[in-house]
C-alpha cells in the first residue's frame, strides 16, 4: 500500500497507517503574521553550501528531488533558530494541480503556485539522516514561496533533466548545483516546530519558511505537473504528478516565531 496523493491514499487517509498524522505538532500549517512573535534573539539563517555535494536528480513519485553527498559538513546550514551545524541531504519540490495554489505552507491563508524545501539534519549530534529523523530537532527544512512569474533560470537547470527522468524510480547526474541560488535576496523567516509533510510525519523538524517567494513561470510549473507518478513498466498507464501538498494542519500548542519586524 504506497501513500500518495489521491482519495484512496491521500493526506486524508495517512492517519490509518501513519498515526502520527493527528500529532501536536504537524505541519504545514497557515502561518497568520499577527500572531508571529518577533523574537530579537534569533540569529541571522546561514546557508554553506558547496555545488560539488549535489549528486542526483531523482523522481521518488512523490516529488522530484536533488540528492547531495551529506558524508561531511561540506554543506552545511547554522544560526537562525537552530543550535549547531545541520547538513544538507535534500531538497525537493511540492505543487498543485493549477497556479493557483500548490504550497505547502499558507501566510494569512493565502497559498503560493509551490514550495521549495531544502531539508538537512543535525549532524552535530546525529550520525545520519535516519537517526536524525527520529528527534525532535533533528531535521531543519528551509522553505521558500515560489510565485508564478518570471521564468527562474536556477529552476530551469532542474526542469532541463525532467526528459531522463520522467518516470518513478528514474534519476539522474545532477552536480555542480548550488542550491543558495534558490534562495530570495531576503533570508527573512518564520520559524516553529513541526514535522515531516509526507509519511511517517515524523515531528523531528526545526521549520524556518521564508518570507519572501522566488520566482517561476507557468511554463517551469507545467514541467512539475508533466513528471509521472508511475513506473515507465510496460502496461500500466501513466498518471502525471499534478499535486503533492499536505493540506495545513492545526497549531495546537505552538508559537511561530518570527526573525524581522
Ligand atoms: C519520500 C521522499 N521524502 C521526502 O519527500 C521528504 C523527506 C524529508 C522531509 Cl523533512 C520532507 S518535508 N516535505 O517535510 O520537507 C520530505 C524522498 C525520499 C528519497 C528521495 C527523495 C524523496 O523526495
Ligand atoms: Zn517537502
Amino acid at each position: 500500500h504506497q501513500w500518495g496523493y489521491e482519495d484512496h491514499n491521500g493526506p486524508d487517509v495517512w492517519q490509518d497507517l501513519f498515526p502520527l498524522a493527528n500529532g501536536d505538532r504537524q505541519s504545514p500549517i497557515n502561518i497568520i503574521t499577527k500572531d508571529a512573535l518577533y523574537d530579537p534573539s534569533l540569529q541571522p539563517l546561514l546557508v554553506d553550501y558547496d555545488p560539488h555535494s549535489a549528486k542526483v536528480i531523482s523522481n521518488s513519485g512523490h516529488t522530484v528531488a536533488v540528492e547531495f553527498d551529506d558524508g561531511d559538513d561540506s554543506s552545511v546550514v547554522r544560526g537562525g533558530p537552530l543550535m549547531g551545524n545541520y547538513r544538507l541531504r535534500q531538497l525537493h519540490f511540492h505543487w498543485g494541480p493549477s497556479d493557483g495554489h500548490g504550497s505547502e505552507h499558507k501566510v494569512d491563508g493565502v497559498d503560493y503556485a509551490a514550495e521549495l524545501h531544502i531539508v538537512h539534519w543535525n549532524s552535530e549530534k546525529f550520525s545520519s539522516f535516519v537517526k536524525a529523523a527520529c528527534a525532535p530537532d533533528g531535521l531543519a527544512v528551509l522553505g521558500v514561496f515560489l510565485k508564478v512569474g518570471e521564468p527562474n533560470r536556477y529552476i530551469e537547470k532542474i526542469t532541463d533533466t525532467f526528459g531522463a527522468i520522467r518516470s518513478k524510480g528514474k534519476q539522474s547526474p545532477f552536480t555542480n548545483f548550488d542550491p543558495s541560488c534558490l534562495l530570495p535576496a531576503s533570508m527573512d523567516f518564520w520559524t516553529y516546530p513541526g514535522s515531516l509533510t509526507v509519511p511517517p510525519l515524523l515531528e523531528s523538524v526545526v521549520w524556518t519558511v521564508l518570507k519572501d517567494p522566488i520566482s517561476i513561470s507557468c511554463e517551469q510549473l507545467a514541467m512539475f505537473r508533466s513528471l509521472l507518478s508511475t513506473k515507465e513498466t510496460a502496461g500500466i498507464e501513466s498518471c502525471c504528478m499534478t499535486t503533492n501538498h499536505r493540506p495545513v494542519q492545526p497549531l495546537k500548542n505552538r508559537k511561530v516565531r518570527a526573525s524581522f519586524l
